[in-house]
């Protein structure tokens, strides 16, 4: 089993030395420093289960320590060493986050049992962690719904990369999934127990988003007060997700260049190099081929980014899932809001199947929140729909609805009939040109050729 760590601040020689004989002897390993100052150094270095630390030292005292520690980490343990007498400092200390004081004159067998009390809860702390994550796994990849034919590939898709550890992009609208992928690929992949880091690049600031990235030492630039970790140091071992990465800056593209190819960076101001082991997942909304032939995004960069490029549809070109995700988000907000709906009309639906929702799922999620808020009764009906919604009432009744008769229908004829009499009329208005038949019917070009191949429907051009 693997020894655990503990880092030991003391300046009082002696005492250090008894600590870490003793320590080490229990079978811990032992790093002991002489003050504040260099624990932090130290601590930034390497990882600690536990770190015992004199409350009075010269240089950096006992609570700037505990303070920066659990800045860093505040899951990270710390046991406070006070001088006789001086028990108020250790309380105020707990108050900071430490775990337990010691005081001295310190007996062996009460710092024997204080720290392995400390070392098991830190590991059934790791154990939560870690069961937290299990569970999220499973709730993750569940919660992404799809049963339309493009997402099912795209489940495939997922399952089959997620074990790689390859680069992976997801391409798709806003609203489209993007970062629900990213979290399937993650908790399905051998880093689901480490973090999955995500960092928006479109949203933070360029001058900011380098610390961000790969964080800074003190003084690096004004401001920079002490050191911080990037996220790239958060995500050791794990997943880091680039969410717009096509709004990076061409000096910030050179260092993930860095990254990607060496798997080395440099902190802002630090000189030395730090390894990192982590799988980039990224995501954009723009068309980055476009980007590249434009000079915006470097080419180097996107050979290394597309590697397993992922493409997510926009939400009007997956029919099935526009009713079944409604509903699902119908039950979600009415259980969290404690309200009585339970039903959409098909009225509803049908203006749900017809409009092009250019937010995508967000959009359709956000809407079902608000008529879930609004709603008195039952059931959602269409009067209850915004009218930008509504308005696509008029083809939804073009297309009707039917009656099934008491014998019944063949369901998948009935429905392959009904795909085919809206693509030949779509065919008939665009005079049989598909680009303008696709656009009529929001679909890709590629989607509307697809299916006229499996209906066997023959069109020019
Ligand atoms: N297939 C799905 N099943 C259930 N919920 C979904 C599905 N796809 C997206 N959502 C929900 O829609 C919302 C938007 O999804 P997400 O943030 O992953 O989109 P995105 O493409 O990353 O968006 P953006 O480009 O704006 O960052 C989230 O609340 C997400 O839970």
């Amino acid at each position: 089993m693997k020894k655990q760590k503990i880092l030991i601040a003391e300046d009082d020689d002696l005492n250090r030395n008894n600590l870490t004989e003793l320590l080490s002897l229990e079978g811990y390993e032992v790093h002991a420093v002489e003050n504040g100052k260099e624990a932090m150094a130290s601590f930034v270095e390497d990882k600690y289960d536990l770190v015992i630390t004199d409350l009075k030292m010269p240089q950096g005292d006992g609570l700037e320590l505990l303070k920066f520690v659990k800045d860093m980490n505040p899951d990270n343990i710390v046991i406070m060493m006070t001088g006789f007498g001086t028990v108020d400092s250790a309380v105020e200390a707990m108050k900071f986050g430490a775990f337990d004081y010691i005081s001295k004159p310190m007996k062996d067998d009460l710092v024997k049992l204080t720290v392995s009390r400390a070392l098991s809860f830190a590991s059934l702390q790791e154990e939560n962690v870690t069961l937290r994550d299990n569970l999220r796994e499973k709730y993750d990849f569940g919660k992404m719904l799809g049963y339309s034919e493009c997402m099912k590939t795209i489940f495939d898709t997922i399952e089959k990369v997620a074990k790689s550890d390859s680069t992976v992009i997801i391409y798709g609208e806003s609203g489209t999934g993007k970062e629900l992928v990213a979290r399937a690929i993650h908790f399905n992949s051998d880093r689901k127990n480490f973090p999955l880091i995500p960092v928006n690049c479109g949203a933070i600031p360029e001058e900011l988003l380098e610390s961000e990235l790969f964080g800074h030492e003190k003084g690096a630039f004004t401001g920079a007060i002490r050191n911080r970790l990037g996220r790239f140091e958060l995500a050791q071992g794990g997943t880091i997700f680039l969410n717009e990465i096509g709004d990076m800056s061409p000096s910030l593209q050179v260092k993930l260049l860095r990254v990607i190819q060496e798997k080395q960076f440099e902190r802002i101001g630090g000189v030395k190099t730090i390894n990192a082991d982590v799988r980039i997942l990224a995501a954009t909304n723009q068309n980055l081929e476009e980007a590249v032939a434009e000079k915006r995004f470097r080419e180097d960069l996107y050979y290394r980014i597309n590697v397993i490029p992922i493409h997510l549809p926009a939400l009007r070109e997956r029919g099935p899932d526009i009713a079944i995700l409604a509903n699902h988000f119908l039950q979600k907000f009415a259980q969290m809001k404690k309200k009585e709906v339970t039903h959409i009309s098909p009225e509803a639906i049908a203006c749900l199947l017809h409009y092009p929702w250019p937010g995508n799922v967000r959009e359709l999620e956000n809407l079902i929140e608000m008529l879930v808020v609004l709603k008195e009764g039952n059931d959602i009906v269409l009067e209850d729909l915004p009218l930008k919604i509504r308005q696509f009432k008029r083809e939804a009744q073009t297309i009707g609805a039917i009656q099934i008769p008491e014998e019944g229908i063949d369901f998948n004829e009935l429905v392959s009939q009904f795909e085919k009499d809206i693509l030949l009329n779509a065919l008939e208005k665009s005079g049989g040109v598909k680009n303008r038949a696709a656009k009529l019917l929001n679909l890709n070009r590629t989607t509307l050729v697809e299916k006229l191949k499996r209906l066997n429907i023959s069109a020019e051009a």
